[in-house]
């Protein structure tokens, strides 16, 4: 891994030199095949394949995917591996974990996966070697926990700690509570751990509504500390600990740490930045919850924990980078995802956790899958004629049974799942795990098999009922089944979607690592909220709806 890095230029240019999707010979014979397939029912595919349930079966890392109900044959597996070779893609997870600038847009190297390399492992960038500075703030992270933990780190008053709050948004807050309340099993139960993000005053309220300030500590995780969201609660916090502490400023100093790139930022806010925890720019917000934007997980879990999770996270790092792509879990997962993407139209793919730990893990995943891949142009710049990223969504099973998949089953969009299951339950209650388990089995065979028409005749179903009880089937599913929720699994996971995504980009040729589309709104809201504030009636120059809305709202405001 010990590489130079190329100049931006080159790596700049170096897309251009593999053809447009459209225009790579993989894809016109992907569309081709498409439509030799598309009425292929799976009934039909199992029926000829006695082993194909084995067959299309993968374990790698640890993890078990069965991707044999999806809406394939030998061949379209054959094409899409083509495909993923026409498009670089072994060159472009090559220039990632060399370090090269793959997030062109801003001209940063993406190296999360130096994050997790072992103490030993050299990833140069910009001609040092980054592995040690990781691990210098690991360290300096383990300390820190240790000194929470034991109660030898105090509050202003000489209590212990016992309420930890994390406050950030987007990737400074969507992996540290999604890996909070996965890992939660895991936890130091002497703790609380709360996460604040939302800049709706009710977040804050609610967090801290039954806290002692002199037993809480704020985590203000930012990776530019000007995100508005985070510094206007991380304002409200400081105010809310001064009013419980008589107003001692220096009462600061043991209440907050920091989390961020910029220490510059932090000093301004006020907090020591001997207490801060760093990171790097090339370390994305949504690829930071094994950085110390983690913090809050360590405290949690433990620093031989966290360590836990980061090797799971290595181990997928290097299978992703080593395996051949036909026994790539990851490469697997994004191909299968262009597949349905751009081959059938599908628009959505729906995340299904059989494990209630992994309650946030969808909305975890909406971060990583949109904010990466829901882009229009290239990294050249070059508006795309083809679909990119999809739409993540999903819920915990089996409550999403009692609720959206009436729709899966039998509306008229075709929605490919992923069902996460694990073979082990953190909490086994008499047959609680064997019904979830078999709730995961069942609805992968109904979803693709469905119910022919004969089938619910034969149970005496009226003519006219016929219709209505009828399950098409033939909808796509792939199953994960690891063995027991661990932090190392968490990490497993983590990166296989991670490398999904990346798959899943490259072969778009969108720069999967800027975030561009978030920035309209929020330079527009800055303009907006002095228009909100102002005592006198601002001059307004939006559209006519938007100054209607802001009269409107500045009229019941004032109106009390
Ligand atoms: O960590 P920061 O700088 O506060 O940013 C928070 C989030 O805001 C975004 O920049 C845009 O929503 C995300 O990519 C990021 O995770």
């Amino acid at each position: 891994m010990d590489q130079g890095r190329r100049s931006p230029e080159l790596v700049r240019k170096q897309p251009t030199s593999v053809p447009a999707l459209r225009r790579r010979p993989a894809w016109a014979a992907l569309e081709r095949h498409y439509q030799t397939v598309k009425d292929v029912h799976l009934r039909q595919l199992f029926a000829e394949d006695r082993k194909r349930g084995d067959r299309l079966a993968i374990e790698a890392a640890g993890i078990y995917l069965d991707y044999s109900k999806n809406r394939i044959t030998d061949q379209t597996l054959t094409l899409l591996l083509r495909l993923a070779e026409e498009s670089g893609l072994r060159d472009r997870i090559d220039a990632m974990f060399r370090g090269d600038n793959i997030n062109v847009s801003e001209n940063r190297a993406v190296l999360h996966v130096a994050l997790r390399a072992p103490r030993d492992a050299s990833i140069i960038h910009d001609g040092r070697n980054v592995v040690p500075d990781v691990h210098a703030v690991l360290d300096k992270m383990a300390g820190f926990t240790h000194r929470l933990r034991s109660g030898a780190w105090k509050g202003h008053t000489g209590k212990r700690i016992r309420h930890v709050i994390n406050i950030g948004i987007g990737g400074s807050d969507l992996g540290p509570v999604m890996a909070y309340e996965a890992l939660r099993h895991y936890s130091e139960r002497a703790m609380t751990f709360r996460f604040v993000s939302n800049v709706d005053g009710t977040d804050f309220a609610e967090a801290v509504r039954d806290l002692d300030p002199a037993e809480t500590l704020f985590i203000v995780s930012s990776k530019t500390f000007t995100t508005l969201e985070t510094m206007t609660n991380a304002r409200t916090a400081r105010d809310w600990l001064l009013a419980g502490l008589n107003g001692e400023a220096d009462a600061i100093a043991s209440h907050f740490v920091a989390v961020s790139t910029n220490a510059s930022e932090v000093a301004k806010f006020g907090i020591d930045t001997a207490n801060m925890f760093g990171f790097w720019d090339w370390v994305g917000g949504r690829y930071s919850m094994d950085s110390a934007i983690g913090l809050s997980t360590m405290v949690a879990i433990g620093p031989d924990g966290f360590r836990d999770m980061l090797n799971g996270f290595h181990e997928m790092d290097e299978h992703f980078r080593s395996a051949p792509f036909e026994r790539n879990l990851p490469v697997l997962m994004g191909l299968l995802a262009i597949w349905y993407n751009n081959f059938f139209g599908a628009q959505t793919v729906a995340v299904l956790p059989y494990e209630q730990y992994l309650k946030r893990f969808p909305a975890y995943l909406q971060q990583l899958t949109m904010e990466s891949n829901g882009k229009h142009v290239t990294g050249d710049g070059i508006t795309v004629d083809y679909d990119t990223g999809p739409i993540y969504w999903g819920e915990p099973g089996t409550n999403g049974q009692h609720s959206f998949y009436q729709l899966i089953h039998q509306g008229t969009r075709l929605i490919p799942c992923d069902f996460i299951a694990f073979a082990h339950s953190l909490n086994p209650l008499g047959r609680h795990h064997d019904m979830l388990l078999a709730n995961v089995f069942a609805q992968t065979e109904a979803l693709a098999f469905g119910k022919t028409a004969e089938q619910v005749e034969a149970e005496g179903t009226p003519d006219w009922r016929v219709p209505h009880r009828l399950f098409a089937g033939n909808r796509p599913s792939n199953t994960l089944l690891p063995d027991k929720l661990t932090p190392e699994a968490l990490g497993k996971l983590v990166a296989l979607y991670e490398h999904s995504v990346f798959t899943q980009g490259m072969i778009w040729q969108v720069d999967s690592y800027d975030q561009w589309g978030v920035e309209l709104g929020k330079a527009l809201a800055q303009q907006i909220i002095p228009q909100l504030e102002d005592p006198t009636e601002p001059e307004l120059k939006h559209d006519s709806s938007t100054n209607a809305l802001i009269r409107r709202y500045r009229k019941l405001k004032a109106s009390g």
